[in-house]
């Protein structure tokens, strides 16, 4: 796509009319750190011309390009390259392929004993070698999600500082009050169109893990390059240290966060209010995504921001979006209406509440008016059934407060209210027991059983529970993924239903068509997409979600629903392509090694 050609003097890289596009061009440049040099040529058409004083150079040369993760190509540099950027001698003279070394790779990864020695052994990687990273996770996108993603990034918080090898993402603390934007402007790259941040105090169903949850964005960042093609570049991990309440880490020598209780109250305001003005400032037009932040403050920070600038909370929203997508997969199943069904959570918090709305703008689509809609949802928290009688709730548990006598516990709550789906989002795990998933195959021919609490260790149930205690009934999907299981001679495969299906392809619409809001509607096209991507094969296999090599085609498609919303809707900055779906595709960072010679 483009050509450097370097001399003593100058460097000139030509771009070849129509095939770069503004972004990609950005990108690139932020890459080599010079886009303010960068001279459009007269025509003003999509060829650039860029010199700079050598003393400038563009790319790193010798062991500063070996040593910079975006450009490195290792063994991959060709002899010419080599020669012309001073590697020649620099690394063993064969040189491999990318494929080669994907090989490598694998070979070394699969022979690690334990998969958190495989998670350091990727992150190392990414360190290294980013393109030979993304590569290599695409590809085996099934093996490998759970080793970066939920269940192993759970271990690997809740161990973060002792496998600590190198930084990645930016830390924000209380004492950096008043320079946060500074902080930001620290980070090398100045393009960034999307943020994950974290205060790391509900981190998966693992509880506070203070700045020991960076793991999260960095493994949903990667995700969004891999699932979606969001470029590496474009995105950045924020982990806001503002303490932690654990007592192991507060004791524990090498965690890596400020050992001070949480900070609460207004303190706490003021630096979440600071970090998003900041975030306007250094990075204007750039998504936040709020990531495992406790329901204390989750909810109230959505409500506060969600009008003022582009965020969203992924654990409401996201998670809303994909449960809904596999209940719009599950009646594909059992036949029924969307309208006549009672769905029963346990677990009245981000998750759980979030889908019951967007459950309800379904219901509501269908034709039930908000009352009824609202009726189809009920909810089992700590404190047992959620009613109306109840003196303890607050916000939305309000809403779904019906007219009808407490129950203490959820297998009563399932024997009264005959449930058609159970949605486990509660964190606890083994709550959905024998009696209660035997119950569910009695009262329903195909039971609905959603298991979606992370990670594995926190599931409401297995998959072989699930299938064993239904007869193979069960329509199940979890969180954290399961190998398929055989009963009766049938092997059924058990689906993820994950937020993964979500954020990547709703951050790429948002990126694509410069939306400066991310709304409800867009979480409900994202769902009717994701349950629009699977086949009957799939069905039949009893999967609710698309198979996850088909995650960058599934991304595509929810990218594509959520940019239509934001034109429709009047809130994208950029001007409509013709063809939507071909300018996202062509967006897609495709994990390839560029030719710098
Ligand atoms: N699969 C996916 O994509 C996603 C999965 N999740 C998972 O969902 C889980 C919950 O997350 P989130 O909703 O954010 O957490 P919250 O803390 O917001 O909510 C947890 C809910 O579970 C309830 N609960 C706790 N213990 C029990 C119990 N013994 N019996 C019944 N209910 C109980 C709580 O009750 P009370 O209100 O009374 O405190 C609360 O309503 C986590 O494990 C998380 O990993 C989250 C996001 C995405
Ligand atoms: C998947 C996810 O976002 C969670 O478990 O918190
Ligand atoms: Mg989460």
């Amino acid at each position: 796509m483009y050509k450097i050609i370097h001399d003593k003097d100058e460097m000139i890289i030509r771009f070849e009319k129509d095939l770069v596009d503004g972004e990609t061009l950005s990108r690139f440049l932020s890459h080599i750190n010079l886009q303010s040099m960068l001279k459009k040529s007269a025509g003003g058409d999509a060829s650039a011309r860029l010199r700079a004083r050598s003393h400038l150079a563009a790319l790193p040369t010798g062991i500063a390009l070996l040593r910079d993760p975006s450009l490195n190509k290792g063994s991959a540099f060709t002899l010419e390259e080599r020669e012309a950027l001073g590697l020649t001698g620099l690394l063993p003279p064969r040189v491999h392929t990318l494929d080669e070394q994907v090989q490598r790779i694998l070979e070394n990864l699969r022979k690690q004993s334990t998969d958190i020695e495989r998670y350091v052994y990727l992150i190392a990687l990414q360190d290294r070698n980013k393109t030979l990273f993304y590569r290599v996770l695409l590809d085996n996108i099934e093996e490998l999600m759970p080793i970066v993603y939920t269940p192993t990034v759970g271990q690997a918080c809740l161990q973060f500082g002792h496998i600590f090898r190198r930084p990645r993402g930016i830390y924000i603390t209380a004492r950096d009050k008043g320079r946060v934007a500074e902080l930001l402007g620290n980070w090398p790259f100045n393009d960034i169109k999307v943020i994950v941040v974290t205060d790391g105090e509900r981190i998966l169903g693992l509880g506070d893990l203070g700045a020991d949850g960076m793991g999260i964005p960095v493994g949903k960042l990667a995700l969004y390059s891999v699932c979606a093609g969001i470029h590496p570049s474009l995105s950045l991990p924020v982990t806001l240290d503002m303490g932690t309440d654990n007592a192991r880490l507060l004791n524990d020598p090498l965690y890596i966060g400020l050992q001070h209780p949480r900070i609460r109250g207004e303190l706490y305001d003021e630096m979440l209010e600071e970090f998003i003005l900041a975030v306007q400032q250094v990075f204007p037009g750039c998504m936040i995504q709020f990531e495992d932040f406790a329901n204390r403050n989750a909810f109230r920070l959505l409500q506060q921001y969600r009008d003022q600038v582009c965020c969203f909370n992924d654990d409401i929203q996201g998670t809303a979006a994909v449960t809904v997508a596999g209940i719009f997969s599950a009646l594909r199943i059992t036949g029924g209406d969307l309208k006549e069904q009672r769905f029963l959570f346990l677990g009245a918090g981000e998750a759980g509440l979030g889908a019951g709305e967007l459950l309800v703008s379904a219901l509501v689509d269908a034709g039930l008016s908000l009352d009824e809609a609202r009726r189809c949802c009920w909810y089992v928290d700590s404190k047992g059934l959620i009613v109306k009688s109840r003196t303890d709730l607050s916000g939305h548990k309000l809403l779904y407060a019906h007219d009808h006598p407490p129950i203490a516990d959820f297998h009563t709550a399932v024997e009264t209210l005959k449930p058609q789906a159970i949605i486990g989002v509660s964190g606890q795990p083994k709550r959905f027991t024998p009696e209660i998933l035997e119950t569910m195959a009695r009262i329903n021919e195909r039971p609905i059983v959603f298991s979606l609490s992370n990670p594995t260790s926190k599931s409401e149930c297995t998959a072989e529970e699930a299938y064993t205690w239904t007869e193979g009934r069960a329509i199940f999907a979890s969180g954290s993924p399961f190998d398929p299981v055989v009963i009766k001679g049938r092997k059924l495969y058990p689906s993820q239903g994950n937020n993964v299906y979500i954020f990547p392809g709703v951050g790429m619409g948002v990126m694509a068509s410069g939306a400066v809001r991310v709304t409800d509607e867009m979480f409900l096209v994202a769902a009717k997409v994701v349950a629009g991507e699977v086949s009957d094969a799939d069905l039949e296999y009893g999967r609710v979600y698309p198979p996850l090599p088909r995650i960058r085609e599934v991304s595509l498609a929810v990218a594509v629903a959520v940019a239509e919303v934001a034109y429709r809707e009047g809130l994208a900055a950029k001007p409509k392509p013709d063809d939507l779906a071909e300018y996202i595709r062509g967006l897609m960072f495709e994990p390839e090694y560029q030719t710098y010679i």
